[in-house]
Parts: C-alpha cells; structure tokens; sequence
C-alpha cells in the first residue's frame, strides 16, 4: 500500500478561565473543503516531517514555530480503500511555542476551540478516534479505514501512550 505523507500541526495554549485549547481552521480548499481541519499538507521532496509541520502552518495561518518547538505526537494512517489515491501516512505534532498571532490564508480560517469542546461534527469523522489522544499528550499510532463512501469510518484500530 503506498501513501502519501503529510503532517498534522496543533498549536496548543493555556487559557486560565476556560482550559486548554487547540489551534484548528475551516479547509476553504482542496482536501477537506468545508471541514473543520487540523492545519497541515503534504511533506514536499527533500523535506522532513518537521520541516513540512512548519512552513505549512506559516503558510497557513502565518504563525512562525520553530522544528525544536514541535512535539511527536504519533501517526495517524488514513485509508481510503474506494480511492487509495488518497491514502495518506500522515505525521502528528503538537506545539506550546509559536510567534505571530494566526491569520487567515486561501486554504484556512483558523480558529481556536477548547479541547473540552472539539468541535467534532464539523471534522473529519475519524478524529474522534484519534485526535482527542494526541491533544492530551499521547504518542499516537493509528490505522483509519473509511467506507466507500470515504468520510465515514470503516474501522479505526489504534494504540498510544502517554509521555
Ligand atoms: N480522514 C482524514 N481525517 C482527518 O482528520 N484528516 C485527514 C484525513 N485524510 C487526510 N487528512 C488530512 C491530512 C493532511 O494534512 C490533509 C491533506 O493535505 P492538504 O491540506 O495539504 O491537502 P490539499 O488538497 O489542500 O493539498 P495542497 O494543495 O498540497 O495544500 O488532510
């Protein structure tokens, strides 16, 4: 099975009323247009994972965060069995440290939501099974099959630990 790799970048900041929250974004083109998205695309030729997470959330929401900034948080395979096209190998970070305030691009508006309240109808319907771990501090390993019909879910297999 080839796939294709991309990377998943959450900014994550404290907010003392309310809790934690996360750094997501409307998908106003390509992959995803119309989903509430984690900001990220694809790892380019000659690029690292980490290199590919930080020009793309520069690219997106015009936020600088630097390679030694990012934490691993896991993997995540998406496989579209109608499409395997569309596979893709797909690298999580999640990062406290950023400079700039975020801003909207053509392909996002960002958004920040609390972890508590992921806005989840409004996603990708495997996040569910994934993202709520990688935001609470897993290291994440997990295989997302989906239907034919390639939003719902097949089956979701996964495993994680804490670090
Ligand atoms: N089932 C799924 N659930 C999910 O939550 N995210 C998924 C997903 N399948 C793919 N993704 C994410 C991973 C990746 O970050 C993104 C696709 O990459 P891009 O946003 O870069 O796509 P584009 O079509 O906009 O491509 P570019 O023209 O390269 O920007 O979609």
């Amino acid at each position: 099975m080839t796939s294709v790799p991309v990377t998943l970048c959450f900014l994550l900041r404290e907010r003392p009323e309310s809790g934690p929250e996360v750094l997501l974004g409307l998908k106003r083109t390509g992959f995803g247009t119309g989903k509430i998205v984690g900001l990220g695309g694809h790892v380019e030729a000659g690029e690292t994972d980490a290199q590919a997470a930080c020009r793309e959330v520069l690219e997106e929401a015009g936020v600088v965060v630097l390679e030694q900034d990012l934490f691993d948080a896991g993997k995540v395979e998406f496989v579209f069995p109608a499409r395997p096209d569309w596979n893709m190998s797909t690298r999580l970070f999640t990062s406290r440290r950023w400079a700039g305030e975020p801003v909207e691009s053509p392909e996002i508006i960002p958004e920040w939501f609390l972890i508590s309240a992921l806005p989840l109808e409004r996603m990708w319907q495997d996040a569910e099974h994934w993202l709520p771990l990688a935001l609470a501090g897993n290291v994440v390993d997990a295989v997302i099959t989906l239907n034919e019909d390639n939003e719902t879910v097949a089956s979701a297999e996964y495993s994680f630990r804490a670090v």
